[in-house]
C-alpha cells in the first residue's frame, strides 16, 4: 500500500532524525566513562490514552479531539534539554517512553526527544530505547515507524489472553490483537520485546490463568512482566468491587497464582531478575535495572519522577524531582521556566539507603557489598544487618542471604519481599539513629524559589 504524500514525508523525516542520532553516535569519540553523577537513564511520560482502563490510576488523560502534539513535543524537548543542563548529566544510558499510551504519540515526537538528548549528551547507539505499546488490530506500520524513530525495545501491555477479562479491564484490544501485535513486535524488534500479563483479577481462577501463561510462552521468547492487580481507589474496578458488583480479588489466590506462574517461568528457562520481571537469553531491561540499582534518572513529561544530583552545588545531595501532573499546566510551566518541576526534595542519606534496600532487594542480585559501599562507605552490610536478631531469623528461615556477595532474597524470599522489608528498614533506621542522633527528614524546596532560580 502506497503512503500518502504527508505520511510519506513524515516517514522520511523520522528516518532522517534516527540516522542523525546514529551519526552523533559515530563521531568517533569514544566517550570516557562518566562518574555516576554524570550518567543517568531518561524516562519520558506520554500522558494520553484512548480510553481509561477500569483498573488504572496512572497519570493519564483522554484528550478530546486529540492532544496538542506539536506543543507537547516541543515542551518535552525543552524539558529534556533543561534537565540535562541542570543535572550536568553527560551520558544517557537508556530511554523509556512510558505512559499513558506512548504508542499513540507520533514517531516524530519520539525522534525529536532522542535527537535533543543526543545533541545535549552522549547517547550510545546501542542504548536501550523502550516504548510502551498497547496492542492494536493493525500494529505493523506504526511499530516500524517507531523503530525508524530510534526505538529498539517494546513493552506490550497485553494484560490477558481472555477477551472477557480484557473487557472487564476496559481494554480497547482483543486477545487476537494482542497476539498479532506481539508477532509484529518480535519480527521488528527480535530479542527485545516484553509483555505485561496481569493476575489476580476478580473471579479469575488459577488453572485458566496458567493456561494463558503457557499459551503466551509459545508466542514470547524474551521478557515477561507479571503484575498482580492492585485495586486502586478512584478506579471503576475499585468502585464495582466496593459495591459488590464484582467479587473483590482474593489476595491468597493471587499469591498462589504468582507462585505457580514464577515456577512455570523458571522451568521454561526464564530468570526472575526482579519481583515482577522475568527474562530469558539475557534480555533484562537495563533501564529498569537502573531504578532498582538506585542509579540516577531524569524524568520528563507530566507527572514524571527523577532522581539526580544537581550540578554546580558542592556536596549537594541527590534530589527527588516530581514534574507537574496535569499536561496543560505542565506545558505552561515548561514554556515559562524551561521545565515543569513541581517539587524538588533533597534526599537525606538515610532516605537514600532506604531506597537502596527497598529497590535493590527487588532484584535477584540484591545489594552487593560494592554497591552498598558507593552509598555508605563507613557501615558495611554486615554492620547494619548482620548483628540484628530479627534479620538473623530471616536468614535462618532461608528467606534472606547475607554472604560474601552481599544481601539478597532467596527464591522463597523474593515472593514475600514486602514482609521482609519492614524488618530490614526498621533495622536500618535503628542503626542510623544510634549513629546520627538527628534523623534525616524530607524537606521540600518551595516551587516559587525553585522556578526563580531556574534550578
Ligand atoms: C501504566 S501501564 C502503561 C502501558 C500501557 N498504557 C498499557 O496499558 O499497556 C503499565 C503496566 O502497568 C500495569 N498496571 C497498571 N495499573 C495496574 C494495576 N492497578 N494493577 C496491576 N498492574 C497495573 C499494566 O499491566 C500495564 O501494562
Ligand atoms: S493501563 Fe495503560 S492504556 Fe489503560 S488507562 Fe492505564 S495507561 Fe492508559
Amino acid at each position: 500500500m502506497g503512503l500518502s504524500g504527508a505520511r510519506a514525508r513524515s516517514w522520511v523525516a523520522v528516518t532522517k532524525v534516527a540516522q542523525r542520532r546514529h551519526l552523533v553516535d559515530r563521531t568517533g569519540e569514544s566517550p570516557s566513562p562518566e562518574p555516576a553523577t554524570r550518567r543517568a537513564a531518561l524516562y519520558v511520560h506520554w500522558p494520553y490514552c484512548q480510553k481509561r482502563c477500569s483498573y488504572c490510576n496512572f497519570n493519564k488523560y483522554i484528550a478530546r479531539g486529540g492532544p496538542e502534539e506539536e506543543a507537547l513535543r516541543s515542551c518535552l524537548v525543552t524539558e529534556a534539554r533543561t534537565l540535562l543542563r541542570l543535572s550536568g548529566v553527560r551520558r544517557i544510558e537508556s530511554v523509556f517512553f512510558g505512559g499513558g499510551t506512548p504508542s499513540l504519540a507520533s514517531p516524530h515526537t519520539v525522534a525529536a526527544v532522542l535527537e535533543a538528548v543526543a545533541q545535549a549528551a552522549y547517547l550510545p547507539a546501542d542504548s536501550e530505547v523502550t516504548l510502551e505499546a498497547n496492542p492494536t488490530s493493525a500494529p505493523g506500520p506504526r511499530l516500524a515507524a517507531f523503530g525508524a524513530a530510534g526505538v529498539n525495545r517494546l513493552s506490550i501491555g497485553l494484560q490477558s489472553l481472555d477477551d472477557t477479562e480484557l473487557q472487564l479491564l476496559g481494554r480497547t484490544h482483543s486477545a487476537s490483537d494482542a497476539l498479532q501485535t506481539l508477532a509484529e513486535a518480535r519480527r521488528l524488534f527480535p530479542g527485545r520485546v516484553s509483555v505485561d500479563l496481569m493476575l489476580g483479577l476478580p473471579a479469575q481462577k488459577a488453572g485458566p490463568w496458567l493456561r494463558q501463561l503457557q499459551e503466551l510462552l509459545c508466542h514470547c521468547d524474551d521478557h515477561l512482566s507479571l503484575y498482580q492487580l492492585s485495586l486502586e481507589r478512584g478506579t471503576s474496578l475499585f468502585t464495582q468491587a466496593q459495591q459488590g458488583i464484582l467479587p473483590a480479588p482474593d489476595p491468597e489466590l493471587a499469591a498462589e497464582m504468582y507462585q505457580e506462574g514464577r515456577t512455570v517461568l523458571r522451568e521454561a528457562g526464564f530468570r526472575q531478575y526482579e519481583v515482577s520481571n522475568f527474562a530469558r537469553n539475557g534480555a533484562l531491561s537495563t533501564h529498569n535495572w537502573t531504578y532498582w540499582q538506585c542509579g540516577q534518572y531524569l524524568g520528563i513529561g507530566p507527572g514524571a519522577h527523577g532522581r539526580f544530583v544537581p550540578q554546580g552545588v558542592e556536596d549537594h545531595p541527590r534530589e527527588a524531582r516530581i514534574q507537574t501532573l496535569e499536561p496543560d499546566h505542565w506545558m505552561k510551566e515548561v514554556k515559562l521556566f524551561g521545565h515543569g518541576t513541581r517539587k524538588r526534595v533533597p534526599l537525606s542519606k538515610l532516605e537514600l539507603l532506604e531506597e537502596c534496600v527497598a529497590l535493590g532487594l527487588r532484584t535477584d542480585v540484591g545489594i552487593t557489598h560494592q554497591h552498598w559501599q558507593q552509598f555508605e562507605p563507613q557501615l558495611t552490610l554486615w554492620d547494619v544487618f548482620g548483628a540484628s536478631t530479627e534479620v538473623k531469623d530471616l536468614l535462618e528461615q532461608g528467606l534472606l542471604l547475607l554472604d560474601h556477595r552481599g544481601l539478597r532474597c532467596s527464591w522463597e524470599g523474593l515472593a514475600v519481599l514486602d514482609s521482609l522489608l519492614l524488618t530490614l528498614l526498621l533495622r536500618l533506621q535503628e542503626v542510623w539513629q544510634q549513629r546520627t542522633p538527628v534523623p534525616g527528614g524530607w524537606s521540600a524546596v518551595p516551587v516559587s524559589q525553585d522556578k526563580a532560580r531556574q534550578t
